[in-house]
Parts: C-alpha cells; structure tokens; sequence
C-alpha cells in the first residue's frame, strides 16, 4: 500500500542532493541519453501507481531542487538528463553498518549525510512488552491485534524498514522496477528478504499470474517516510516487517511516526486499546477520514480492497444515509473552520467569554462543544486536533464559570490529546 503517497503533505519538496559517492557499493549510474527522455519510456512510480495494473504510469513533471547546484529546480525530466550526466547517482547499500537491517536504494549522497550525522543511528528505542500478536483479521488476511489492554499513547512496535526506494524513483533504461527491488534484496541478509517476500500482495487476491511480484509487495506494503527530515526533504517507500501488517480503519487506533536518529518507524497507540482489539492504521491522509464513505473508498479503490471497517459497513435500512456520514460531514465542517480560521474562532469566543451580557451563548457554545465531542467518540476519532480544540473551550468556559473540577477535568483531557498531537507534529502529521 502506498499508503504514504496519499498520507504525506502534497505541498511536500523534493530535493536530491549531489554529493559525490565513494564507490565503497553498487552504484547505479543512469545512462539514457538527454534526446530520448520521453517520460513514457521509463517505469517510474508515482502516487498514481495502481497495484493492479502491474506497476506504473508516467511521472507528471515535479519540481524538484538540486541544493548543490546552485539550489535551482528541476523537472523529472532534468532530473534523468543530471542522472545521464552522473550528477545524480543510485546507490544500493544495506544500513545501519553494524546490522544491515536495511535495504535501501538511494540517490546519491543520502548515505552519506545519514553516516554524518552525529551517533547515527542512535538504539532502537524499546517498544512495550508483549503487547501484540499476529492473527487471522477479518478485515482481511493477516492483522496485528492488541494482546492486552494498551494505554493512549503507549509505544506498542518500534522497527527499521525491511527496504527503502525513493518515491521518485527513476529507472535506466533497460531496467524495470522489479530487478532494482530484486538487486536490493539480494544485497539484504536473507532473513530479511525472506520477511518482505513473506508480506502481501494486493493484486494476489485475483489469483493467476502476477505480473512484478516484489513490486506487488512494495505497492500493498509501502509507507511514505521522510527519510531525512530538514535536511534532504524526500520521501522514500519504506516497507516494514510487522507495521506493514496493519489493517486499515477509517477510525485508526494507532499512527506511526519516522525517527531519522535511530532509523526507525514507531507505532502508537492513537486512545486506550483494549485486549483482543485489532491494531489499525489509516491508509488515508487525516483530513480524507472525514470524507463521506462512498469518497474514502475511492480513495481506497486503488489499493484494490474495498473497506470493511466498521463506519464503512454502517449501511442504515432502506438506504438511509449513513450516520457515520452524517456524524463525519459536520466534523469535517467543524475542523475546517478550527484548522484554517484558528485565531479569529479563538478570537471571538474571548470576546463572547469577556462579554457578561453573553451567558445565554456561553450554554450554547458548550452544548455545541459537547456534542461535537459525542461525535468524535461515536465515529472513534477523538484524537483529532478538533478535539483538543473543544476540551480546551469547555475548560475556558468552565473557569469562567468558576468550576475549578470541571475546568481539571477538561484541562487535563486536553493536555492527553495534546502530548499525541505533539508527537504527531514533530513527525509532520496533523
Ligand atoms: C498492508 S496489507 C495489510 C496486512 C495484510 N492484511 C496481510 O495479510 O499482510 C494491506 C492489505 O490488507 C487488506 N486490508 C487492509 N485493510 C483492510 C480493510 N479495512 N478492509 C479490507 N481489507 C483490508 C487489503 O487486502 C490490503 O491490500
């Protein structure tokens, strides 16, 4: 599942960097002449790609900034005419040095800053203890489920990729995705191939013959991540070897965040989970979750799996629409106000608190926020940023009122909500 192509930020930057690479491994030179650079020749993946379709389609022209060179940008297409000339390269290596954990296809110059970076990599910080086992989901095929009740915030896995590709991937001519997947699992310790050719693929399903197999599994199994943060701002596909086992839900109870430090992806518990609760992530950009179904699972449609969460499957009789629908339109309203009018929505509710002729609104406003909060419980997303907005209206109005336990109580759940969002942040999600 290319599940960071639609995750990630569009507005994301791309850079390559154009430091030299000591010849220490493989490194990929492409050799496509600047004349015969039509776009169409080239398997290139982009956030289009349809596992079903076998692998690609042509990349749109995508600024992209080379620092070294002056900082200009460049299209896809200079992109291939510098990587022609050997100012840009591929390198196939296995990180970190000591254990060779991760497969990883980099443009040139991506190693490097890593292994210049001060104690790169820092340990794997350690996961709570036997909290998760791997089982039959009827969401569909394997899933991860909680093997006992997991506190909000909790570290449930922490792991390096299996492999890494970068999102933009650009291939010589002459060679397709699938043998660059295949050259870099051959360069990865064979326990480690063995775990990413073990993983699904979406298009297997259909049964018959599939087309690019390994490719298939970097389709059904990727996640977009920034390898280098702030520095060398890129995304790469990395697959993992137990949080690409995760079921989607459009009420997600875990998310995942990147640490370049210790090169790893951590998962955490979104609320409280209880036993038995299957682990879910969301293959959906956070603001898409409150799409109407019918939307989410076009979304979805590409991954070739039609969704069986719980709001997805809440059908109302004789085609009602759906209160996971109706729920979600006003939430989606709600967080588009709070998210992109934020100062003035503040604004106005100091001005409505201040304003002792008022009192009448102030019953309204916390009506309002309560039932907002009611929706968020019922469609299982209260750790949305909408969340903490309203926990941290009704401590307002509560300290107005001069209601020291009520103020506590929503003091202290908005400070729960925003401890998650904090880390959710620091990784660049909302
Ligand atoms: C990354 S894999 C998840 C792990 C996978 N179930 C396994 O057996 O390894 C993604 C695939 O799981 C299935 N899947 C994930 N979430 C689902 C959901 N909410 N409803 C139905 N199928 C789902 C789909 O077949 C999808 O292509």
């Amino acid at each position: 599942m290319r599940r960071g192509f639609l995750n990630k930020d569009a507005s994301a930057k791309h850079k390559v960097t154009t430091v030299p690479s000591p010849a220490v491994e493989p490194s990929v030179a492409v050799t496509k002449p600047a004349a015969s650079l039509a776009a169409k020749s080239y398997n290139v993946p982009t956030v289009e790609a349809f596992p079903e379709k076998g692998s690609v389609k042509v990349p749109s022209p995508k600024s992209i900034v080379i620092p070294h060179t002056g900082g200009n940008e460049c299209t896809t297409e200079e992109l291939y005419l510098k990587m022609s000339r050997g100012v840009v390269k591929r390198t196939i290596t296995c990180l970190p040095p000591n254990t060779m954990e991760t497969g990883c296809l980099f443009f040139t110059g991506v190693k490097e800053r890593l292994l210049a970076r001060p104690s790169w990599p820092s340990p794997v910080p350690k996961a709570a203890q036997n909290c998760y086992r791997i089982d039959g989901s009827s969401l569909g095929g394997l899933g991860v489920f909680a093997a006992r009740n997991i506190k909000m915030g909790e570290l449930i896995i922490v792991e390096r990729p299996l492999l890494t590709i970068p999102e933009d991937m650009c291939i010589e001519p002459g060679k397709s995705l699938e043998q660059l997947v295949q050259e870099v699992l051959m360069q990865m310790p064979p326990d480690r191939a063995a775990q990413f050719r073990a993983l699904d693929d979406c298009r297997r399903n259909g049964g018959g013959f599939v087309k690019d197999p390994m490719v298939g599994i970097l389709n059904t199994n990727s996640f977009g991540v920034d390898i280098l943060p702030g520095d060398l701002d890129m995304f790469y596909c990395a697959v993992f070897n137990l949080t690409s086992r995760l079921n989607h839900s459009c009420s997600p109870n875990v998310y995942g965040s990147w640490n370049v430090q210790s090169f790893s992806y951590s998962v955490r518990a979104r609320r409280d989970i209880s036993a038995g609760e299957e682990l879910t992530n969301s293959y959906l950009h956070r603001s898409s979750l409150f799409f109407p179904c019918a939307q989410r699972a076009e979304l979805l449609e590409r991954y070739n799996f039609k969704c069986k969460c719980p709001s997805c499957t809440d059908v109302g009789p004789g085609h009602r629409p759906r209160q996971s629908d109706t729920n979600r339109k006003l939430l989606m309203f709600n967080r588009i106000r709070l998210t992109e009018q934020e100062e003035k929505v503040h604004r106005e509710f100091q001005k409505m608190i201040d304003d002792p002729k008022r009192e009448g609104e102030k019953q309204k406003q916390e009506n309002d926020a309560l039932h907002l909060l009611d929706l968020l419980e019922q469609e299982r997303l209260v750790d949305d940023v909408i969340c903490a907005f309203q926990y941290s209206f009704l401590c307002k109005l509560a300290l107005v009122a001069k209601d020291e336990n009520k103020a506590r109580k929503w003091a202290l759940k908005a400070a729960d909500v925003g401890r998650l969002l904090q880390v959710r942040t620091a990784a660049g999600q909302k």
